[in-house]
């Protein structure tokens, strides 16, 4: 079999056209810009290319992008105190902090600092709270874009066998929640799991959030299974250069599966499509507006 390439570019593009036509209703109807800020702290190259791309799709879909460049060595209380003149800016309805955090830096402290209503990552404790339990919150966005795409694929996900690779509070965690809120019946493996091969080829979806180059070969996909990998590497190309890969062997995974996500090309896009959808949300509850359907969970 060869596996439907499930295009998250593509996608993505639908995903922003839609922000961007409500954007322009709000502006529109009634005089309002939703607006995303994103703070960086430190040099780190990788994450200056996302907070990049995030801030020019802002753009292009109508919203505002607020980018605060902090320097490595800023402290805790110089970034709470962004974090709260943020909270309190009436013009910024979406707030992100882009992880990992310098290490002299507490994560925790700093994302629950963040007004939950503003938290369009979705990883304050309240948010995950309401997640865990069903209510409205903020869904984590690669997690988020990772259910529309299996949904669009999918139709229904009831009763279907869930393996998630992978147990971080930013995707294996709540990718599972989003999985059983669908009443998949879920599996959560990790580092220590016994038999992983095993435990992937039960599987009609597996969720690969590891981090490890091409961890997943076709051999452990069940034939004609849906894969969506979330896995970013950056590996060595051999000519001086280096490429993107994810966490499965592409190749041998796409001959066994029914379906599979490309790196690039597959998730990531649909984040940051998903991050613009949230500060969308956001912005239509803090004003007291209708939401728009269809780009929540
Ligand atoms: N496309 C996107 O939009 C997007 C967004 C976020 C992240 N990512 C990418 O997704 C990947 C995962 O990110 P993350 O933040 O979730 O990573 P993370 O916090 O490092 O978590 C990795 C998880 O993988 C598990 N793991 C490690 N080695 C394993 C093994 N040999 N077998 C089974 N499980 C193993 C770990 O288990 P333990 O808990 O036992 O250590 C951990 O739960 C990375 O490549 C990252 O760049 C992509
Ligand atoms: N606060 C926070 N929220 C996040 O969602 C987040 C972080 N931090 N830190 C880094 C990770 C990794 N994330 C992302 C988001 C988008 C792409 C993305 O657009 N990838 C493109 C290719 C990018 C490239 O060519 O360099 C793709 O097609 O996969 C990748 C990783 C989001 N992540």
């Amino acid at each position: 079999m060869s596996a439907t390439v499930i295009d998250g570019k593509a996608f993505a593009a639908t995903v922003r056209a839609k922000v961007a036509g409500h954007v322009a209703r709000l502006k529109e109807e009634n005089g309002i810009t939703p607006g995303l800020a994103v703070v960086l702290v430190g040099q780190d190259p990788a994450s200056q290319v996302y907070v990049r791309s995030k801030g020019k799709m802002t753009v292009e879909v109508g919203m505002n992008s607020y980018e605060h460049k902090l320097e490595a060595d800023t402290s805790e209380a110089e970034l709470l105190a962004l974090i709260d003149k943020l909270n309190s800016d009436p013009a910024v309805h979406g707030i992100l902090v882009q992880l990992p955090l310098p290490k002299h830096l507490d994560e925790d402290l700093v994302i629950n600092a963040i007004d939950p209503a503003k938290d369009v990552d979705g990883f304050h404790i309240s948010n995950v709270g309401l997640l865990g339990t069903g209510q409205k919150s903020m869904v984590p966005c690669t997690p988020l874009g990772c259910l529309m795409m299996l949904r669009d694929h999918h139709g229904s996900l009831s009763g279907m066998d869930a393996v998630v690779i992978g147990r971080s509070n930013i995707v294996g965690k709540p990718m599972a929640q989003l999985l059983l809120g669908d009443s998949c019946t879920v599996t959560i493996a990790h580092s220590r799991t016994k038999d992983l091969p095993d435990v992937v080829r039960r599987a009609d979806i597996v969720v690969a959030a590891v981090g490890r180059p091409e961890m997943v070969p076709g051999d452990w996909i069940k034939p004609g299974a849906t894969v969506i990998d979330v896995g970013i590497n950056r590996v060595d190309a051999g000519d001086g250069k280096t490429r993107l890969v994810g966490d499965c062997h592409y190749d041998s995974c796409a001959e066994v599966a029914g379906a599979i996500t490309p790196v690039p090309g597959g998730v990531g896009p649909m984040t940051i499509a998903c991050l613009l959808a949230n500060t969308l949300t956001a912005c239509c509850r803090a004003n007291g507006l209708a939401e728009p359907e269809g780009l929540t969970a």
